[in-house]
């Protein structure tokens, strides 16, 4: 489990191999059903929330990650970019039925011509989080730098209710999330939302 001598680095990694793991095989076990139903309707709260704001980061899912985009259908959205296999993310607006490419870290991203632009709301999928917004993402600090440049922005977490942990290990880069979203809760953190 967590030892207390590792830094918070170390223990970070750890947890990101363990949540990994638990993710893959909640996702590979989920009945069918429940897996179309999952992220497919949006809590009023949350539908509350996004409403009016323009444009809303989302994401392509990669790997297990939970797909938002048929729950945030027809609402203006962007999606994060990246020009090189560096941390430097932005994001750019992405319709539809625009062109994807796979980008360099993997996830498929905006083409070349897409426009880039500041999100009004960004949803962010997780490896991990906890009750308090805690989050623990790919061990990039691609988001995280993000946020910390754009930190009036409000971030809400999307993952597999698998991936709660008691309580992330942090670091001082990391900013904690507004929201989280799993399949089962919508889950306010904080105050600013
Ligand atoms: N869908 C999606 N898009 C995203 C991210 C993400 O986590 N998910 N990102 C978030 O930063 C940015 C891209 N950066 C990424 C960095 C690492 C990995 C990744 O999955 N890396 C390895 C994990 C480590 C490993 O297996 O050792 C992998 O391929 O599984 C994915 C995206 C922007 N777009
Ligand atoms: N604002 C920042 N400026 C410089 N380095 C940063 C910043 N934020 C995070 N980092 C660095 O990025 C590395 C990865 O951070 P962390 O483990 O928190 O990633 P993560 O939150 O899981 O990933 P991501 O943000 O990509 O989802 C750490 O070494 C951290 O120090």
């Amino acid at each position: 489990m967590n030892d207390p001598s590792a830094d918070p680095a170390q223990q970070k990694q750890r947890l990101r191999e363990r949540l990994r793991f638990r993710r893959k095989h909640f996702v590979a076990n989920l009945d069918a059903i429940a897996r179309l139903a999952a992220f497919r309707a949006l809590p009023q709260p949350l539908a509350d929330l996004i409403a009016d704001r323009d444009p809303i980061a989302a994401y392509i899912a990669w790997g297990d990650e939970p797909d938002i985009l048929p729950m945030l259908a027809g609402l203006p959205l962007a999606l994060p970019h990246h020009a090189g296999r560096d941390p430097a993310m932005t994001f750019r607006h992405w319709a539809a039925d625009g062109t994807l490419a796979k980008g360099p870290w993997g996830p498929q991203q905006p083409g070349g011509d897409a426009e880039s632009v500041r999100p009004a709301l960004i949803f962010c999928p997780l490896v991990g989080f906890d009750r308090r917004g805690g989050r623990l993402g790919q061990g990039g600090g691609h988001y995280d730098r993000y946020f910390a440049a754009q930190s009036d922005i409000p971030r809400i977490g999307v993952g597999w209710s698998v991936q709660e942990v008691d309580a992330v290990p942090t670091e001082s880069t990391d900013a904690p999330l507004d929201a989280v979203l799993t399949e089962q809760e919508f889950l306010l953190c904080g105050d600013r939302l």
